[in-house]
């Protein structure tokens, strides 16, 4: 067996919710190792930390699950000793002679204040035991390439020599239910990943216009919240709204620079009743300010005022490049850039309006009939797959 320390970082700050945002991380990295066998891994929990004991084969698959854990500040992989001096020093030369840094320091951590020697006393007893055991070796406290930590717990020793990021952030679920757009592009998906990252279960919507859109393209957005869901809640819902009755009457408005934004307007409508339907509290676009002509404060605005929910927009300050890094790294990028068109882009007017106002959008939404269609659509035109294990299956009850 090999153990894995797992520290919280932020959650250990959380006061009176501290047991709660614990247990839910609990929750959710147990559900995460349920693939492996479970004979081959134990967890023991303290109060500040994890430890997981897992079987050296699996090591290494059981440290990149959690490497995809929101709420996980850290890992390291420890060495567990009883509290002697010999055999503390007997794991840290272990540990020195298998790297090939030498440019050594100690760091002792004493946890139990009734272990009899203090940090320092430790220290001094313990460095020149390794330094004559492991050749080559030099204290270098300064500027060490080889730190090997020492933790003093009540129940043992624990040693280690490396920390490995965790994604940090607050455990999913913790933040309440968000239902995100989710159009196909680079950005929505990076936005959906944000808000997980702050503790949000995420469950997504997607306006497809057919026979515009093609199968291809819904395809693609199923694969986009399947790549994600690798971090978000083990269950969440993707809906999918045909949108096509209503985007053939918005043909019909006089002014044609004002369509996006009609759009727009229209989805917020929507993704507003379905989630107060379904209990999610909040909206979530990847729109970027500045990106595009019609993501501007101006438009932000004539949208937000047709929405109740706060919309979260996570992205919203970022550069595409930096929108890009993030989409690379959680793995959604090459599904994106596949060139299916979602219902925007094969709506752009020539000159869409950058700084639409209130009352031409309302004097536009007047001249149509959205109304009737909007409740149609809410009732026959969303469908609902549920995400469970892996895969979606379509939920034909529309009741949730
Ligand atoms: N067909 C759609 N279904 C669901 N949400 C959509 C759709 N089209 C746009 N949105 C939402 O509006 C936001 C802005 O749309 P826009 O068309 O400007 O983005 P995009 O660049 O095409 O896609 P993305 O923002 O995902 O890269 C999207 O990030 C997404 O949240």
């Amino acid at each position: 067996m090999k153990s894995i320390l797992v520290r919280y970082g932020e959650l250990t700050l959380k006061g009176n919710n501290k047991h709660m945002f614990i247990s839910k991380l609990l929750d959710n990295i147990k559900y995460k190792l349920k693939k492996f066998d479970q004979s081959k891994i134990k967890f023991i929990k303290d109060n500040n930390s994890l430890v997981i004991d897992a079987e050296e084969e699996i090591l290494e698959d059981v440290l990149e699950e959690l490497k995809t854990v929101f709420g996980i500040y850290s890992l390291s992989v420890i060495e567990k000793c009883e509290k002697d001096l010999d055999k503390i020093a007997e794991k840290i030369i272990e540990i020195a002679k298998k790297s090939e840094y030498k440019r050594f320091k100690l760091e002792i951590t004493r946890k139990d204040k009734s272990f009899p020697m203090t940090s320092a006393d430790l220290k001094l007893a313990l460095a020149p035991m390794v330094l004559k055991a492991v050749d080559n070796l030099i204290v270098d406290v300064h500027n060490p390439d080889l730190k090997i930590e020492v933790l003093v717990k009540k129940d043992g020793i624990q040693i280690f020599s490396k920390r490995i990021q965790g994604l940090k952030g607050l455990p999913v679920g913790v933040s309440g239910k968000g239902l995100s757009l989710l159009s196909g592009g680079i950005d929505s998906p990076v936005a959906s990943f944000l808000t997980m990252k702050r503790g949000m279960h995420v469950d997504f919507i997607h306006f497809m216009t057919p026979p515009h859109t093609s199968p291809e393209a819904l395809d693609k957005v199923f694969e986009l919240a399947k790549i994600v869901s690798k971090y978000n809640s083990k269950k969440f819902n993707l809906y999918v709204c045909d949108f096509s009755m209503l985007l053939q009457e918005l043909q019909h408005m006089p002014e044609e620079s004002y369509k996006i934004t009609i759009m727009r307007r229209m989805f917020m409508r929507i993704a507003n009743k379905l989630a107060k339907q379904n209990g999610q509290e909040a909206l979530i676009t990847g729109e970027s300010l500045g990106q595009v002509a019609s993501q501007t404060i101006q438009s932000i605005d004539v949208i937000n005022s047709t929405s109740e929910l706060p919309i979260l927009r996570p992205v919203l300050t970022y550069d595409k490049e930096e929108i890009i890094l993030i989409s690379k790294f959680i793995k959604s990028y090459e599904t994106s850039i596949l060139p299916f068109d979602d219902a925007c882009s094969l709506f752009v007017p020539k000159q869409p309006v950058t700084k639409p106002k209130k009352w031409m959008a309302e004097q536009q939404e007047n001249a149509i009939l959205w109304n009737e269609l909007l409740d149609y659509t809410m009732e026959n035109k969303i469908q609902k797959f549920v995400f469970w294990n892996g895969s979606f299956t379509e939920e034909i009850n529309k009741e949730d």
